[in-house]
């Protein structure tokens, strides 16, 4: 018997929710924490693009984009132990979902519009929120559309008001409880 816990095969912890919510930065930090890996679909679809997510709206349109996306969530979804940041609009495919589902527990983080405006305004990496005049306009249009799909998960989070710190807290919280955890951490 393997003593260290660790090698058990363990669901992975999938965090979904709208941009800015906080998935790409509050799953490093869980992993960091728990000692397992990180993976971001953004990140892996631009690696694996070998280019930015802004290159590859640009240049191959949003319907190319949310195809790569499907790939790469098949993807992740057969790894174990991985803590799984998405990006906001892996939603939009029930296929996307129930791959996650399959070896993941989902976790949705949600943010109000403020926050979500005051969060994506730091830095201009979305294609989806390009048109700053528009900004708030097209996040509630989103938020309204999508507003059912972050409800697909195990727990929800909402960070709006809350440190990272408390986040990762809640998270950790949430996960000891449901057994989803084992070992000293
Ligand atoms: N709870 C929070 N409190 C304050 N700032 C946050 C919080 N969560 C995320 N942020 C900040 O918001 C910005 C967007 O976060 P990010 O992790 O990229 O979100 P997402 O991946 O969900 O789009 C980053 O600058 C991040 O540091
Ligand atoms: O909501 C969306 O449709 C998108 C969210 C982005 O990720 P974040 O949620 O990490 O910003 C990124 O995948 C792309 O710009 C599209
Ligand atoms: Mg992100």
């Amino acid at each position: 018997m393997p003593k260290s816990f660790s090698v058990i095969p363990m669901k992975n912890i999938v965090l979904i929710g709208f941009m800015g919510t906080g998935k790409t930065t509050v799953g490093r930090l869980l992993a960091n924490r728990l000692g397992r890996p990180f993976f971001d679909s953004d990140k892996k679809m631009e690696y694996e693009n070998n280019l930015s997510i802004r290159e590859i709206f640009e240049v191959y349109g949003e319907f190319y984009f949310r195809q790569q996306e499907k790939m790469v969530i098949a993807k992740l979804s057969h790894y174990k132990n991985a803590v799984i940041a998405t990006g906001g609009g892996v939603v939009l495919s029930l296929e996307n979902m129930n791959n996650l589902k399959r070896n993941g527990v989902i976790i949705t983080l949600a943010a109000s519009v403020e926050a979500i405006l005051e969060r994506t305004g730091r830095r201009n990496t979305r294609p989806l929120l390009d048109d700053f005049a528009q900004r708030e306009r097209i996040i509630k249009k989103l938020l309204k559309e999508r507003a059912e799909l972050y409800y697909n998960a195990d727990y929800s989070i909402n960070t709006s008001s809350k440190s990272l710190q408390q986040v990762i807290n809640e998270i950790l919280f949430f996960l000891r409880q449901g057994g989803y955890l084992r070992g000293k951490r």
